[in-house]
């Protein structure tokens, strides 16, 4: 015979009973059952607010009648109004009583079960079967010991076995989960989700060959899903496993539901009723074996400690602490200590809080007058994270990605046997705690939560990019990239779900203003782990903002160029930020837009391979403006437009012409092989005409092409025929020196050789004196400058 459980959701009202009457019938088909039946729906709650109603003095009637509507199936040939009766006898007397009274709670929570119990019978015979109530307040017999139930197993198992074997071989039993009774026959209850314990126990007690436990989840899961989105059903649990996820908040288990499994070797399978037929989770003796199972969490739980210098060595001070806590039932989850014994800390229940800080003040008085204890500390705002399942790396793994995450860990604790580790993290970043832990300890796919800055050719085209490629990037690097948030200099749009296709339509009906205070707050607070923000604008005032953007724990891509070639000082307080926090900056298209230019430099340099010169085109408008402009009969004005409109060009196109672009350039190469440079060390020869230089807005200095026009063309004059302009960037190491300006070059020499949008850079080192390295490829453009800044991306996802 099979123990098969239905829990309060599987049997709501509607297509949720009757899919668990079409689950017996099925199951019964095949092997004996017995039925364990919980209250239906809501019917608990409505129960225990009617009894703090009574308790209240208020009046019940309206709630009363509420609940019996619930309980009302139509066409069912069942009478309910003597338990009405004695229901409302009960919740007035409750009501001139005016206190609360546990013994008289059970038994208005116990006309759930009951009421549940005779509904399921009734049903079932509607069905042709011979199925027979039964009252588990006949069968189990327990004894409340403080906050719990010590069930008398020898006379439980008497009892129901008995009852057992008085049935007829076709008769189904319908029994009330939940409740049992005490040595003089009064109603009491097995606790939360008790109707498994019951379950479990009947089972242990028959010898039954499962225990199917119905439910509205089919399965445990490796984590919350409500935390979790990428969480997985597991197949297999050991008992003990099993043990620890009900010990650490896995709702679907109750901590006593596995014993009376464990030593009687049935197994439990849980499954749901809303999708019968679809694979569970089996819980036996065997398991599946090792390796980490899940990542089960508990909310709200507060830590206690207890420090001092007079703890040093001082023997008893444990047994003093427990024995107070435990003769005022109050239940410690989990302790660390100091192997000094100066401070120990351990976890308790929220609502234990309190009085335990109470005990112990007034166990240790003496030690804190003296000064021996210094402080008994307790911080309310706590969660579990516990890791179960046993793997050799899972600690260091999920510590390296709590503190990527700046999630501080108040308190680590592990078993033994190496099978259980507990983190304690502030409750508020519990959901980025337990997605960090789940996806760094599963290494199951990792998630990038991506907050876009800039919409424009760069960012608009890298959304666009990401959205495309996405599929692709989690198939081959198992990282999911999510845009979870965009903003351009008026609007922002933010999802903790994540924007695809529609983010430039959403961002367009949005009526949300960009405030970067906001969007740090927002992203702050969201429990989203793993944040980047991208830097797709040319702002400075958001460069400046990148000490925030660290010091909050999130890394950085950038093709704005700024933050590297504003002042040293910045750079180097930057750099210090990035450190001490452990977070990332990638910005590999600030010079050579996609080309792998500042990665190489930096391995030369840090390879000890003197960097002696850098020469080249820096600039890819330049390039594309000069190759057309040195060969076609077009006007100077007209192919700068086309530049731009290729997107080429910086948003103020002048940068490009007047040599800040390249000047910034050469600061950020200087940089990086160690030179404290300025940009105002750079020497620049601007290409903007002197009668242009103070003009305001880009579109005036344009209405001034004649002039702009007549400037080039007599630069363009002065070439001979094998020659073409160049705008050439030169950072000469040892010197200190760089700079930019305006060359003629042979069309053969490698210089002037270069087509399109393309820049071209030497890289003298010791090694490579003569015969420099040469990198060259297209130095601008959106398409290949968003590509650099997605693989920057994955880098950053690299390091998960
Ligand atoms: N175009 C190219 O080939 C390359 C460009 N870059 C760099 O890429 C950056 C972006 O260039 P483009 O896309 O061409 O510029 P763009 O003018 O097309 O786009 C700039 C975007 O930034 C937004 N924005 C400006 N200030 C903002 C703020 N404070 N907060 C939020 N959004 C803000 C604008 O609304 C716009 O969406 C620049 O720093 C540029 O130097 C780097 C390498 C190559
Ligand atoms: N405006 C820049 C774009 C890349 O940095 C250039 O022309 O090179």
């Amino acid at each position: 015979m099979k123990v098969l459980k239905f829990g309060g959701k599987s049997l709501g009202n509607g297509e949720p009973v009757k899919s668990a009457i079409d689950i017996i019938q099925k199951e019964q088909s095949t092997e004996a059952v017995a039925l364990v039946i919980s209250a239906r729906g809501q019917s608990t709650d409505l129960l225990l607010a009617l009894y703090a109603k009574a308790v209240a003095g208020a009046d019940v009637t309206p709630d009363l009648e509420n609940f019996f509507a619930y309980q009302y199936i139509k066409g069912l040939n069942l009478d309910l109004s003597s338990y009405q009766t004695e229901l409302q006898q009960l919740l007035e007397a409750l009501q001139l009583l005016g206190v609360t009274n546990n013994r008289i709670k059970d038994r208005v929570v116990a006309f759930g079960e009951v009421i549940s119990a005779l509904t399921v019978t009734e049903l079932l015979r509607q069905q042709g079967l011979d199925a027979v109530f039964a009252d588990a307040r006949q069968l189990l017999v327990g004894r409340c010991v403080a906050n719990d139930v010590a069930v008398d197993f020898a006379l439980s198992k008497e009892k129901t076995t008995r009852f057992f074997s008085a049935l007829a071989p076709q008769q189904i039993p319908v029994i009330t989960g939940f409740i049992a009774s005490d040595p003089e026959g009064k109603t009491i209850t097995l606790g939360r989700n008790g109707s498994n314990y019951t379950a479990t126990l009947i089972a242990s007690f028959i010898q039954a060959t499962e225990v199917q436990n119905w439910t509205d989840i089919d399965g445990v899961y490796t984590a919350s899903p409500k935390y979790v989105k990428n969480a997985q059903k597991i197949p297999h649990l050991s008992y003990r496993e099993a043990n620890e996820l009900a010990n650490f908040g896995a709702r679907i288990l109750h901590a006593k539901t596995i014993l009376p499994l464990v030593e009687s070797g049935i197994p439990l399978k849980i499954f749901s009723s809303f999708a019968y037929g679809r694979e569970g989770t089996l819980i036996d003796e065997k398991g599946s074996g090792k390796g980490i199972k899940a990542v089960s969490t508990i909310e709200d739980v507060s830590l206690v400690s207890i420090e001092g210098r007079g703890l040093l060595g001082k023997v008893g001070i444990d047994a003093r602490i427990f024995s107070a806590l435990s003769s005022n039932s109050i239940s410690v989850r989990l302790i660390s200590q100091a192997s000094s014994e100066r401070g120990i800390g351990f976890i308790v229940n929220k609502e234990d809080a309190q009085l335990t800080e109470q005990v112990l003040t007034k166990e240790f008085s003496e030690e804190l007058g003296h000064q021996d204890i210094s402080r008994i500390q307790v911080n309310n705002n706590m969660a579990i994270i516990a890791i179960v399942g046993r793997h050799n790396y899972s600690l260091e793994k999920a510590i390296y990605g709590l503190r990527r995450n700046k999630i501080w860990l108040h308190l680590i604790s592990n078993s033994i046997n190496g099978e259980h580790i507990s983190l304690v993290v502030d409750n508020q970043d519990l959901k980025k705690a337990v997605n960090v832990v789940h996806n760094q300890v599963f290494g199951a796919m990792k998630t990038l939560n991506l907050f876009a800055f800039g919409k424009g050719t760069v960012g608009g085209k890298l959304l666009d990019q990401l959205v495309r490629t996405g599929d692709d990037v989690i198939r081959r690097r198992n990282l999911m990239i999510r845009i979870v948030g965009v903003a351009d200099s008026k609007k922002m749009i933010f999802s903790e779900d994540g924007f695809t296709h529609n983010w430039r339509e959403e961002l367009a009906a949005s009526q949300q203003a960009t405030d970067f205070g906001n969007i740090i707050n927002l992203l702050k607070t969201s429990g989203l782990e793993n944040i980047v923000i991208a830097d797709n604008t040319s702002s400075q005032e958001l460069t400046e903002q990148y000490p925030v953007i660290v010091n909050s724990g999130f890394d950085i891509v950038a093709s704005n160029k700024k933050a590297n070639s504003i002042s040293y000082a910045f750079y180097e307080g930057l750099r210090n930020d990035l450190k001490k926090r452990g977070k990332l900056f990638f910005y590999e298209t600030n010079v050579g837009a996609g080309l792998p230019l500042i990665d190489t430099i930096k391995h030369l340099h840090n390879s000890s391979d003197k960097i002696e010169r850098i020469r080249g085109v820096f600039s890819g408008s330049l390039s594309y403006i000069f190759n057309k402009f040195s060969v076609e009969g077009k006007s100077f004005s007209t192919i700068l437009t086309e530049a731009k409109e290729k997107g080429y060009t910086e948003p103020d196109a002048r940068e490009d012409l007047c040599g800040l672009d390249v000047a910034r350039k050469l600061i950020i190469l200087a940089r990086e092989v160690g030179l404290q440079t300025e940009l105002e060390d750079v020497e620049v020869e601007s290409l903007v005409p002197p009668s242009l230089a103070a003009i305001g807005p880009f579109e005036e200095f344009m209405a001034q092409a004649e002039t702009l026009d007549a400037y080039f063309a007599t630069i363009k004059a002065s070439l001979n025929e094998d020659e073409v302009l160049r705008y050439v960037g030169d950072l000469m190491v040892a010197e200190n020196k760089l700079t930019v300006s305006l060359v003629k070059a042979s069309k053969n020499s490698p210089l002037g050789n270069i087509q399109n949008a393309d820049s071209l850079f030497e890289i003298y080192t010791e090694s490579y004196e003569t015969q420099p390295i040469i990198i060259q490829g297209a130095g601008a453009g959106a398409e290949v400058t968003a590509r650099g800044v997605y693989s920057d991306l994955i880098r950053i996802g690299g390091h998960y």
